[in-house]
């Protein structure tokens, strides 16, 4: 009798029954799933869904009431927020985090030194040690420069550049310390179509050549379901969905919660045209 091979993903990052509350507002009602290592996951919702507040909970930005968070086997519930990005976990923020006035090289590699293995005093001794860590955060800018396309805008500031350019500098910052998993909110936020293009094949390339696993929050219906392998859908803080875009589009209860109403058995959610934002309410 043949036997049948189920190939299972490693869990990178496990969610388990995680709560927040604000006062009398529960922005995430024990929420739980799983991310597997590798290929990108969506975290979709309408607005107020939670999904931010469960970012800021991986990023150790908020305390979680009741329940905890997996990375690599560990929690991180006790972990101090400077640890976050040496732990293995990036982030890019809604409203570009950037050192404006600094150069974009400048700002990669203050991206990549929270990796850096020279300490205080070693570099105010100018130790062998320190030369080849320059070195390497260096060459490791050069790589990420040469990945995301940036190589001509390498010494202009940050400022001069346009906000496409700048949202991918920031990626490039966040790459630069070597994370495993890699959060992005609402990276298409506030692009043209053409920059929209250009960041949808940046993703695909950065997932491709560094392996490395992306949870993606994202109102355009068609990033999202462009590259996700897997989804999970809040509203009103709880999960009301996971599974991959084509199951996402057709579930009603996703249906019911972007439109408002309940919704007709079998009717698809329309991944809307590439630019076209998938807000609660609107018309997909
Ligand atoms: N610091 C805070 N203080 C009080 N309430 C908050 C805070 N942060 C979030 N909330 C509330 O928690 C709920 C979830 O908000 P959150 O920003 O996580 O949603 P979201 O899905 O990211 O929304 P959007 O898509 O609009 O960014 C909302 O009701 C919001 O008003």
């Amino acid at each position: 009798m043949r036997k049948c091979q189920v190939v299972t993903r490693e869990i990178l990052l496990s969610v388990r029954d995680i709560t927040v509350r604000f006062g009398g507002i529960t922005a995430l009602n024990s929420v739980s799933f799983d991310v597997p290592r590798g290929g990108v996951c969506g975290l979709i919702g309408p607005n107020g869904a939670g999904k931010t507040t469960l970012f800021n909970c991986l990023s150790r930005l908020y305390r979680y009431e009741s329940g905890d968070i997996l990375f690599e086997g560990n929690s991180i519930s006790n972990l101090p927020v400077h640890r976050i990005a040496s732990y293995g976990i990036g982030r890019t923020f809604q409203n570009l985090a950037m050192f404006r006035t600094l150069s974009v090289r400048q700002n990669i590699m203050i991206g990549a030194h929270c990796r850096s293995r020279s300490g205080f005093l070693s570099s105010a001794l100018r130790l062998r040690r320190v030369a080849q860590e320059e070195a390497r955060l260096m060459a490791r800018a050069n790589e990420l420069l040469a990945l995301l396309g940036l190589g001509d805008v390498a010494e202009r500031p940050v400022s001069d550049l346009p906000f496409g350019i700048q949202k991918r500098v920031e990626f490039a910052r966040a790459l630069a310390a070597d994370p495993k998993l890699i959060l992005l909110d609402e990276p298409a936020a506030g692009l043209n179509h053409e920059e929209l293009a250009d960041l949808t094949e940046t993703i695909r390339l950065v997932q491709s050549k560094l392996g490395i696993t992306i949870l993606l929050v994202e109102h355009h219906m068609g990033l999202v379901m462009g590259i996700s392998d897997h989804i999970v859908v809040l509203n009103f803080g709880a999960k009301i969905a996971e599974g991959t875009p084509a199951q996402i589009q057709s579930n009603p209860d996703v249906i019911a919660a972007y439109l408002g109403a309940p919704a007709a058995a079998g009717t698809p959610v329309q991944p809307a045209q590439p630019v076209q934002p998938f807000h609660a309410g609107a018309p997909a």
